[in-house]
C-alpha cells in the first residue's frame, strides 16, 4: 500500500522526471529548493494538474494513467489539501467553514468536529470570523477543515511558508500530533529543513524537477550530511 507518482513532463522549460513510491504512513516531505518542482508533483497528485507522460495510483487505486486514458477527477481521489494561505471564506463563521464540504451526516459531523477541533486546539475559535484570527489559529483551522473531509490522504503545500518564525513555533507541535493520531500518510512539501526535521519520516529532496534521494529519517539517518551537500545550499 503507497503513492505512486511517475511523472516525465515538460512545462515551458522545465522537465519534471519523478519516480517515486511514498509509504501509506507517516510524514514524507518533498524537499528542495524554489523551483525544484516541488507543488507540482502535489498538485498532480491531488489532481489539480493534468501532466503528460503520467502514472499515479494511490493503494493500488488508479488516479491517472495517461497511456491508459485514465484519470480521476480531484474530488474523487479523496484528498485533504492545506495550502500556504489557509483560503477560508472571510464571509463564513469558522465552524461553517468547516462544515463547508458537508459529506458527513449530522451525527458523523458532529464527532468529526469534536475531535479535530480537539486535535488542533480551535474549540474557542468555532464562533470567531475568519479575519478576527491570527494566521496560526487560521492555518489550524484549514488544517482541521482538511481534515474533516475524512481524507485518505493529507497534501500540505508549506502550510507555514506564511508565518513568521513565532507563530511557526506556535503551530509545528499542533502538527506533531496530527502526525501521531492520524493513521493516513501525509505528503508535506517544505524548503524549510528544520520543520523536516521535526516532522518527516522520509525525506525526499528534489533538485531542478529530478529526485536526488529519498532518506528514511525515523532512524536520523545522515541528515546533516544530506543537508551539506553543495545542491542543497540555496535552499
Ligand atoms: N503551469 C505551469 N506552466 C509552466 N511552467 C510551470 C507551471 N507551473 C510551474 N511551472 C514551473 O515549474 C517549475 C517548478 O515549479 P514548482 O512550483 O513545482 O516548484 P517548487 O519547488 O514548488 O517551488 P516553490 O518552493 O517556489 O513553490 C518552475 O520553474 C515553474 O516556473
Amino acid at each position: 500500500m503507497c503513492l505512486k507518482l511517475k511523472i516525465k513532463a515538460l512545462r515551458g522549460d522545465f522537465y519534471l522526471d519523478v519516480d517515486l513510491e511514498l509509504a501509506s504512513t507517516g510524514v514524507s516531505a518533498l524537499f528542495g529548493a524554489s523551483g525544484s518542482g516541488k507543488s507540482s508533483c502535489l498538485r498532480a497528485i491531488a489532481g489539480l494538474d493534468s501532466l503528460p507522460n503520467t502514472l499515479i495510483s494511490f493503494n493500488q487505486e488508479v488516479w491517472q494513467d495517461t497511456q491508459e486514458g485514465l484519470w480521476l477527477a480531484p474530488h474523487k481521489r479523496e484528498i485533504g489539501y492545506v495550502f500556504q494561505d489557509a483560503s477560508l471564506f472571510p464571509h463564513l463563521s469558522v465552524k461553517q467553514n468547516l462544515l463547508f464540504s458537508g459529506q458527513l451526516n449530522k451525527q458523523e459531523q458532529s464527532e468529526a468536529l469534536t475531535e479535530v477541533c480537539l486535535l488542533l486546539d480551535i474549540q474557542h475559535l468555532i464562533n470567531r470570523m475568519p479575519g478576527s484570527l491570527s494566521g496560526g489559529e487560521r492555518q489550524r483551522v484549514a488544517i482541521a477543515r482538511a481534515l474533516l473531509s475524512k481524507p485518505k490522504l493529507l497534501l500540505m503545500d508549506e502550510p507555514l511558508s506564511a508565518l513568521d518564525t513565532k507563530l511557526k513555533q506556535e503551530i509545528i507541535p499542533y502538527l506533531e500530533q496530527l502526525h501521531q493520531h492520524l493513521s493516513i500518510p501525509i505528503v508535506y512539501v517544505s524548503h524549510d529543513i528544520d520543520e523536516v526535521k521535526r516532522l518527516a519520516d522520509t525525506m525526499i529532496v528534489l533538485e531542478k524537477g529530478q529526485v536526488v534521494s529519498q532518506t528514511s529519517l525515523s532512524q536520523n539517518q545522515n541528515i546533516e550530511l544530506i543537508t551539506a551537500k553543495p545542491y542543497l545550499k540555496a535552499v
